[in-house]
C-alpha cells in the first residue's frame, strides 16, 4: 500500500461524558475490556471511520457504547462512525454494520459503504472488484474503479412520505416534496428522499433559495431542530443545497447521530433526487454535488431507477484501541 502506515493505539477505558443515542436495532456483544482492537482509520471526502475486519464472527466486536467512546475526538481514535465488515448474508460477499459517533445504527453509509470496499480489498490484498454488500438497506454494490475512486450501486431511493419515515402530508402522490414545516419562526420547503436512511432535503426557506455561505455559522443550532423534530419519527439527516447550475449543487449537512460532518453519501443522493422531483435539477445529466469535503458525483438513472455515487475513499492509518 502506497500510504504511510502509522500506528495509533488509545486506552479508552474511561467513563463516556456523552449521552448515547437510542440503537434500536444493535445487538451486540461485549468485547473484553483489555483486548487490543485491531482498526483501520479510512475516510471518504472527510466523513470518517474507523473500519473494523469482523468477518470472523456475525456479531460486532465492538458494542454501541464503545463505538461513542472509540469515536471521541479528544479522547479516542476519532470518527464520525465505526463500521464492521461481517461475515455475508445469502449471495453477497460480505456484510456492512455501523454505529454513528452517538452510538446509533444506521441502516447505510454511502461515503462508509466505499470506504468499506477499499478497506477489504487492502486487507484481502484483491485486484479492484465489485462487491455485493448487504446491508439493512439491503444491497448495495461498490466497484473499485482503475483510478482509485469507487462507483457504488446505491439502489433505488424511497419516495413514500410514510417510509422514509415522515409524518409531514405528501404533496405528490405519497411523496413528500416541498412541504412547509416551520423551524425558528421560519418557513422551509422540505422535500423526503430515503437511501435505506432518512433525509430532509432543504433548498428554500422563506421564499429565498438556499446560500450556503448564510447558513453556514447557523448549521451546528439549526440541525439539531430537523434532526429531532417530531415530523420524522426515526430522525433525520438534513441537507442544504444551493444550486449554481441544473447539475451542479453545493450542500452542507446535519447528520443524524454524528452532527455536522464534512460529506454524506447517502444525503448527496437524496439531495439530488429531491432536486430532481423540485424540477431544480436534470435527470439526463450526472450531478456534481460539492460537499464540504470535496464532490461527488451522483446519477439517477432512468435505465434501472437505481442511483450511482462515485467518489473517493482512502486509508488514513492502522492501529490498535483498547475499548
Ligand atoms: N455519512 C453517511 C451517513 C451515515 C449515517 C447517518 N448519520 C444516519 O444516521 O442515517 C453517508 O455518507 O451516507
Amino acid at each position: 500500500m502506497s500510504f504511510p502506515m502509522i500506528n495509533k493505539q488509545a486506552h479508552l477505558g474511561r467513563t463516556c461524558r456523552f449521552a448515547v443515542g437510542k440503537a434500536p436495532r444493535a445487538s451486540v456483544r461485549p468485547m473484553a475490556s483489555s483486548t487490543p482492537l485491531s482498526f483501520s482509520k479510512y475516510q471518504g471526502l472527510g466523513n470518517d471511520f474507523i473500519l473494523i475486519d469482523n468477518r470472523h464472527t456475525s456479531e460486532p466486536v465492538v458494542t454501541p457504547e464503545q463505538a461513542v467512546k472509540i469515536c471521541d475526538r479528544n479522547f479516542g481514535v476519532g470518527g464520525d462512525g465505526v463500521i464492521f465488515a461481517l461475515p455475508p448474508v445469502g449471495d453477497t460477499d460480505l456484510t456492512m454494520r455501523i454505529f454513528n459517533s452517538d452510538g446509533s445504527e444506521p441502516e447505510m453509509c454511502g461515503n462508509g459503504i466505499r470506504c468499506l470496499a477499499k478497506f477489504v480489498a487492502d486487507v484481502d490484498k484483491a485486484a479492484p472488484r465489485k462487491y455485493k454488500i448487504h446491508t439493512l438497506a439491503g444491497l448495495i454494490q461498490p466497484e473499485l474503479l482503475a483510478d482509485g475512486q469507487v462507483r457504488v450501486d446505491m439502489g433505488k431511493p424511497i419516495l413514500e412520505g410514510a417510509k422514509v419515515p415522515t409524518t409531514l402530508v405528501p404533496t405528490q402522490g405519497s411523496t413528500v416534496v416541498c412541504q412547509d414545516l416551520a423551524v425558528d419562526g421560519k418557513i422551509y420547503k422540505v422535500t423526503c428522499v430515503s437511501m435505506g436512511n432518512p433525509h430532509a432535503v432543504i433548498y428554500s426557506c422563506d421564499g429565498r433559495a438556499i446560500k450556503i455561505d448564510d447558513l453556514d455559522k447557523e448549521l451546528v443550532t439549526l440541525g439539531p431542530k430537523f434532526e429531532r423534530n417530531a415530523v420524522f419519527p426515526a430522525r433525520t439527516n438534513t441537507e442544504f443545497v444551493e444550486v449554481l447550475n441544473r447539475s451542479h449543487v453545493r450542500m452542507v449537512v446535519w447528520e443524524r447521530g454524528a452532527g455536522r460532518t464534512l460529506a454524506c453519501g447517502t444525503g448527496a443522493c437524496a439531495l439530488v433526487v429531491a432536486g430532481i422531483l423540485e424540477g431544480r435539477l436534470d435527470r439526463e445529466r450526472t450531478c456534481r454535488v460539492d460537499l464540504p469535503g470535496g464532490p461527488l458525483q451522483i446519477e439517477w438513472s432512468t435505465a434501472d431507477n437505481h442511483i450511482y455515487m462515485t467518489g473517493p475513499a482512502e486509508v488514513v492509518f492502522n492501529g490498535t484501541v483498547r475499548t
